[in-house]
């Protein structure tokens, strides 16, 4: 599974949602299936084992039915995208990282060499790179908005076009040097706070390193005021193009019945923007795992999503988003195939045993 790439041309189409749309779509996207939710339960009641016993696993399994509006739900047809975009504010020395590295990645990424490549062959999972137009960077956030407002709705668009009806799983990862900052004055732009409560060490810069970070957030919400008046407006002052897709995917999923699996830091800060214009906006979305990067916890936090597990992995990528296939897959493969009670000739819970006295 090495990777189909292409590039996102910018040339302007009328046809494209403008980040007004967006914001209008939110309140009308679907909600939770309950007919298959329920179905999918009363199945999981009669399978044999202590009722719960299976923990999480069953309600992944409730998940997945809820959002595919599928009674059994179905996994066969995963898909991981990753986006890539080039950050201004990688210039300033804010990732231990050249800039350079984002657009090398995706060619790692193409010849099978990255991480995301090997989970994503291990798990079948349908690996998309979506570059998106490295030669033109975001502008320094410290000197004014990343982007104007149709290149992020672009780039939003973009990302919805990566999502198609009759998948079963859509995980998300990204590839943009710099983006653990952009993605940290995100968040310190929609849930506040100072900037060191989301700034951490990214791809590893050191103690100096964070304290570059942290100057260039506050940078960035001084010269962007207007951050702090609406998530999309913060998402197109702070975020990046890669950041904007994978919110435009989001949308884009919901509207497709597609499950979601969010990866690290600068995926769930992405996703965040949507939570903090609507928070029933990711329910069809859950966050495979905790990342190291330590504001990831207080995002968890501050949206409401208890990661599925905790390695400390700080990578991005998709590659925790991944990891969460083989869960999935064995959370279904229960379901689908483990005998009933009935089926098993058990008895079941508080049955009377057979010949006991009165
Ligand atoms: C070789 C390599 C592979 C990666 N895969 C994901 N990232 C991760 O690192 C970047 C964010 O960290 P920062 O804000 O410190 O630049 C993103 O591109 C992210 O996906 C990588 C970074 C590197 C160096
Ligand atoms: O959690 C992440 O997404 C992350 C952490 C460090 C570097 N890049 C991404």
């Amino acid at each position: 599974m090495s990777g189909h790439h292409d590039h996102s041309h910018h040339h302007h189409d009328d046809g494209l949602p403008s980040l007004d749309e967006i914001r209008r779509v939110l309140p009308e996207l679907p909600g939770p299936d309950l007919e298959s939710a329920t179905a999918a339960l009363q199945r999981e009641q009669t399978l044999l084992k202590p009722a719960g016993a299976l923990g999480r696993l069953e309600e992944l399994v409730q998940w997945l039915a809820t959002w595919q509006a599928k009674a059994p739900p179905e996994l066969t047809h995963p898909r991981i995208v990753v986006f890539a975009g080039a950050h201004g504010i990688a210039a300033q020395g804010v990732s231990a990282y050249p800039p350079a590295v984002t657009g090398q990645m995706v060619q790692a990424f193409i010849n099978g060499h990255a991480a995301i490549n090997q989970l994503a062959e291990l798990h079948d999972a349908d690996l998309r790179v979506h570059e998106m137009d490295l030669d033109n960077p975001t502008q320094d956030f410290t000197q004014g908005p990343a982007m104007n407002e149709a290149a992020c709705a672009r780039a939003a668009a973009y990302g919805m076009m990566a999502v198609e009806p009759g998948l079963h799983l859509l995980c998300l990862g990204e590839m943009g040097i710099g983006n653990t900052t952009s993605a940290a004055a995100l968040c310190a732009a929609l849930f506040g706070g100072p900037a060191s409560d989301w700034v951490g060490p990214g791809t590893g810069v050191d103690a100096e390193g964070v304290k570059r970070k942290i100057a260039v957030v506050e940078a960035g919400l001084a010269a962007n005021p207007s951050a702090l008046t609406d998530p999309f407006e913060a998402l197109r002052c702070l975020g990046g193009q890669e950041l904007a897709a994978i919110m435009g995917a989001i949308i884009a999923s919901r509207l497709a019945r597609v499950p979601v699996v969010l990866d690290g830091f600068a995926c769930t800060a992405a996703a965040a923007v949507l939570y903090k214009a609507d928070p029933k906006a990711l329910d069809h979305c859950i966050v495979a795992h905790r990342s190291a990067e330590p504001g990831h916890t207080r995002l968890l936090a501050a949206i409401n999503k208890r990661p599925l597990f905790d390695f400390d992995m700080r990578l991005g990528e998709g590659s925790g988003a991944a990891l969460a296939i083989p869960v999935l897959k064995s959370a279904l493969a229960c379901h689908l195939n483990m005998a009933t009670f009935a089926e098993a000739g058990v008895a079941q819970k508080g049955e009377r045993p057979a010949g006991a006295m009165h």
